[in-house]
Formats: structure tokens, sequence, C-alpha cells
């Protein structure tokens, strides 16, 4: 797209949000959209009349582009041609009273289809003539499914043979990509036959097209789909209708309308940046500024004793918050003696180091992320797990809110900086969180794993800058937690902090009297027989686990969870070790499970 062209009129369909068509109208309006797809179910489920729909989108500020879907007409067998073209009409009449001139026409499924594209073309044209004469459009669909018809290339060819006005095609990314066509083709095809463009991601999965589509599809950038090289052939034929978003997904289908919309809406904007429309360009990252907990009061001692034990200091206390500033080598962390939103402690803010926070914000506001500017010089924006991500410049302006402790100078330990931080993310907000980390930060998905934990399946993301200096580790329950085995656990959080010597910092910590979690044997005994390492009898001694791959190896420990939810990850990387030690994570968890259990019993 030109710089200086009008740029797309977005739209969602219906059936990509939670609720019922009101909820989903005000969501999509809310989140600034032009316009909407109306997927049939919706329209059935509502007592509200076309009219006062059609009302109620233009109160909106909506327009109704498409109605979707009008299945299992081409192809059939002909004595249901009349039958076909008689619920056609039917529908012709409800759209009218809608206001919508654009239908959305999917290929056939229907065991009897017939094998025949002149029976297909002949059908559809006849479709068109009676559409003409009430000024609907007919955008004829492949689905990747359909009977005969599942590609776009064969599609094309039998509305090319239809040669209609009236009729053209509703391109749509997934069934597409799902197939792997190639797209180059799309941009042969002459604009003004291209109706309607549905655009859709899904995660790489090997699986039937028809549950891949109708559960598992996600917003652009979610998943693995080249949508930007599929829009550029696309916008090369010159389309100029509504980039239109159809996602069904089973996560999305229960979650709160107005974010899925808000989520929509930031994917396409992040979309159209990649086919050139411009948006501030993400500085760059150059590190975690400081993290900052908010702890509860009972939590407060134990937080101090384990920063203690791990080598931090207290260098200072903000000037006007019950803030603690706690510090070792480039790592800084807030004690925010605020109320903590439960479960003892938790991360509530995360500031990184941006060669340019006022950009860093800009870029945020234009991705719909909300931003807040108390201090014009360190912005910071509110993540869909709730938590702060604060832009800070290069030159730590934000001490300047810090009276110096008198007794302390910066503690010189053994952890270096910050390796990555980890969030657990709700349930409903994963895929958002994600998004919101590549398109806000720049990040990009580095390591996309799912594992098998004591408490159920887990999906696991993580990001980086390209420069490493900022990684966020992403994880999620695969499956909605049941209540009744975690009543009210929040989301567990950790910090990573590196070092060189993963070994003397496991000393340190046992002298200081808060030794590292403790690790089974077992472990050690499948290490050994797996991987082999050279200093197994240490990695034993300190309950310091490891993984390796073909650039390196990882060295990691943790301590207990303070409260319920936070803790604290030692991390040593050697060689070009990429990853996050992500198959220890199980291992990880039941200690955590163990310990929890003897501190119940001991304090029973
Ligand atoms: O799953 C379906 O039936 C369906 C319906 C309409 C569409 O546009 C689509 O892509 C899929
Ligand atoms: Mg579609």
């Amino acid at each position: 797209m030109p710089d200086n062209a009008p740029r797309h009129r977005r739209g969602i369909a219906t059936v990509c949000l939670s609720g019922t068509i009101e909820d989903k109208l005000l969501a999509a309006a809310e989140a600034g959209f032009d316009g909407v797809e109306i997927f049939e179910n919706d329209l059935l489920a509502t007592s509200q009349t076309p009219e006062q729909l059609r009302d109620r989108c233009r109160d909106l500020g909506l327009r109704i582009d498409l109605y979707q879907p009008f299945r299992d007409f081409e192809a059939a067998p002909p004595p249901r041609l009349a039958a076909n073209l008689r619920r056609a009409e039917h529908k012709f009449d409800l759209m009218e009273r809608l206001g919508v001139d654009t239908v959305l026409v999917c290929s056939s499924v229907a065991p009897d289809t017939v094998d025949d594209d002149d029976l297909a073309a002949e059908q559809l044209h006849a479709l068109a003539e009676r559409a003409a004469k009430r000024g609907i459009r007919i955008a004829y669909e492949a689905l990747a499914w359909g009977r005969f018809v599942n590609t776009y290339s064969h599609s094309w060819d039998i509305v090319a043979r239809a040669d209609h006005p009236a009729l053209g095609l509703c391109l749509d990314s997934f069934h597409i990509l799902s197939r792997a066509s190639d797209p180059a083709g799309i941009a042969d095809i002459p604009g003004e036959k291209l109706f309607f463009l549905q655009l859709a991601d899904a995660p790489s999965l090997r699986m039937d097209p028809l549950q891949w589509s109708r559960h598992h599809r996600v917003f652009p950038g979610q998943g693995n789909f080249d949508l930007k090289r599929f829009l550029g052939y696309v916008l090369d034929a010159g389309y100029d209708g509504p980039l239109s978003l159809e996602v069904f997904n089973d996560v999305y289908r229960q979650a709160d309308p107005r974010c899925t919309a808000v989520d929509a809406m930031r994917s396409l904007v992040a979309l159209e940046e990649s086919v050139g429309v411009p948006l501030p360009a993400p500085p760059r990252l150059t590190g975690h500024a400081f993290t900052e907990l908010t702890v509860d009061e009972p939590t407060q001692a134990r937080l101090a004793d384990t920063l203690t034990a791990l080598g931090f200091t207290l260098t200072g206390h903000h000037r006007e918050s019950p803030v603690e500033l706690w510090e070792q080598n480039a790592i800084r962390v807030l004690v925010n003696r605020g109320s903590s939103s439960g479960g003892g402690a938790g991360i509530s803010s995360l500031a990184v180091e941006s060669s340019d926070p006022v950009a860093s914000a800009r870029r945020a506001e234009a991705l719909l992320a909300p931003v807040h500017t108390p201090d014009a010089a360190m912005p910071a924006v509110t993540a869909p797990d709730g938590s702060r991500i604060v832009f800070c410049g290069p030159g730590e302006a934000w001490r300047d809110r810090f009276r110096p402790s008198s007794e302390a100078s910066r503690a010189e330990g053994g952890l270096t900086h910050v390796d990555h931080i980890a969030l657990t993310q709700p349930f409903d907000h994963f895929d958002e969180a994600a998004l919101f980390l590549h398109s806000v930060l720049g990040l990009d998905t580095e390591d996309n794993t799912e594992y098998a934990a004591p408490f159920g399946l887990v999906r696991a993301r993580a990001l980086s800058d390209p420069g490493h200096h900022v990684r966020i580790a992403l994880s999620v329950a695969l499956i909605r937690r049941g209540e009744e085995w975690s009543p009210g656990v929040p989301a567990p959080q950790h910090i990573a902090f590196a070092t060189d010597d993963i070994f003397t910092v496991a000393t340190t910590l046992r002298t200081a009297g808060a030794p590292p979690l403790p690790i089974p044997d077992n472990y050690y005994d499948d290490l050994d027989a797996r991987l082999a390492p050279l200093r197994l009898a240490d990695l034993r001694e300190h309950h310091t686990l490891y993984d390796r791959d073909n650039d390196g190896e990882f060295l990691h420990l943790y301590t207990p969870v303070l409260g319920d939810r936070v803790f604290f990850e030692v991390c040593q990387r050697i060689g070009g070790y990429l990853g996050y030690g992500t198959a220890n994570t199980p291992i990880r968890m039941a200690a955590h499970r163990q310990q929890r259990l003897a501190a119940r019993s001991a304090a029973a």
C-alpha cells in the first residue's frame, strides 16, 4: 500500500467474538472497526428485527460489509436448483432489510454435489443474475474442505467461467494457506473480481482442515501463516475492499469480546504495517531497567531475606511511595510495599530500557495499547495480563525518585543482569499477550512449546528482542484450570537472573540459609542417562537443572515460592544456548508443590 493511499476499511466477522450480536457489535465499534460481517447464526438468535440491526450498526458507525454464509449452492443436483434459488431469494430479502449488498457463498460440501465445473458456473450465473436485479453481489469462497472446490484457483476458474458482473470471489487466507496453496497466483486475478477478503492466521498443526479452521484460527501475527506475503498479492491484484478478520477460535468464543476486538484490531494494524502502512518503528530495547514487585505485609520479610541471600542490597527508598530499590550489578528490583493483588507478591511493573521512550509510547498508542504518561519521560502501557510495561530512557532518570540508602553501596554479587521474566498468562489472554509483546515492543517469538506438567498441559512461548536484552517467557494452561483443584491460586511469575557461575551462587544461597529448591535424585539419574553432563555431581549437589542443545548449555536453579506466586530463577547460559530449559519445568513445578505441602504441614 503506498503511503498516501487511503487505507483499507477494517472489518471483523461477528463469529470472532463472544456473546450475542449486541455485545459483538458494540465491541467491534468500540475497537474502531469500520464494518462487520454478520454471521447468520448471530442474526438468527436475536430478537431484533433486521431493520433494528441495520439502524444499530449505522448508529455505531459500522457498515455491514457481508452477510454469511450461504452454503451448498453450486453444483447441486439440477432438480434442487429451484429450491436453492428460492432459499437465496429469502436471504436477499433479509439482506435488503439489513442493508448489506454482498453475500458469501461458500463452496459446497454436500455429499451429492456434482463434480462438474460447468454446472457450478451455470448455477452461480443464475444466482448472480437474480442477485444483480436486487443490487446484490455474490462472493464465492472455496472452503479448504469443499467437496470439489477447495482451492482459490478452482473457485476463480468457476467464477471466470460463469462470467457475471455480480459474481466474484471471497478470498480467505485460512483456506488458502492451510492447504499450502501458493498465493502468488492471486496477483493475476483482476482486482474487481475480488469481492471480499477474509484474514485469519493459524498455528501449524497436523489436523483435518475443518477442525483446524473451526477451533484454532487466530488473528494475524498469532499463528504461523505468512500473511504479509498473502496480503501483498491480494493488494497487488488491486483489491480495494475491506480487510476483514474471520477467526473461529475456542478461546475467543468465551473471552471478553471487548478485549478480543481490541486484540483483533491490533493484529490488523500490525499486518498493515507489514505491507507498508507506516507506524512509529519500535525503538531498540537494551535491557531491563527495573522490575517492580508488589508485596503484601506477610511476604515482605521473606522477600527481603531472599533478595539478601541472592546478593542484593537495599540501595534506595522512593521519595514518595513505600517502594524500596534493591540492586546487584545491572539488576534492579523494586519492592513495593503496597497491597499486592493477591498471592502475596506479584510483578506489577516491568521496565525496559528503550532508546526512545516517547516513540515507544507513540507506537504503543497506534497499536491500541492503553498508554499512561504521568511522567512524559517514562511512559507506561498496560499489558493484557494487567501488568505495566514502563519505557525508560538510557539515562536512568527513574533513579531520581529514590533517596539513596546511607547504609549501602551497590553490591557486586554473582548475579549480573535479568535474563528473562516469566509470566503465566490468564487463560483468555495468551495469544493476545504474545501479539501485544510482538507488535508493541517489537519482540519476536523464539521458543514455542507445549509440555505436560503436574497440573495440566502448558503452552509456553518466549519472545525476545533481536539482541536478547529483553526476554519475556509466557505460559498458559492449555485447558482452563478447574477451580476445585487449584482454588484461587494466582498465576505464577518469576524473574530469572543471569550469572556466570551458578555453583558459587548456589553455595552462597546455602550459606545464607536459603538453599535452592531441592530437585529429586531421579532427575539427575535420568540426566546422566540422557545427556551425561560433565559436572553432574555439582549439578546434583547444588540442585541445579540442566539443558543442552547444539549451541550450548543452560544451568538453572530456583528459589522457593514467596507467598503463592512469585519466585526467582538463577541461570547460566554457556555458549549460544537460546532456550529456557523448558523441558525441566515440570520438575520445577513438582518441587515447588512438594515445598508448599511441606510448609503447610509445618504450619499445621
Ligand atoms: O467453517 C465454516 O463453515 C465457514 C463458514 C464461512 C466461512 O467464511 C468460512 O471460512 C468457514
Ligand atoms: Mg471464510
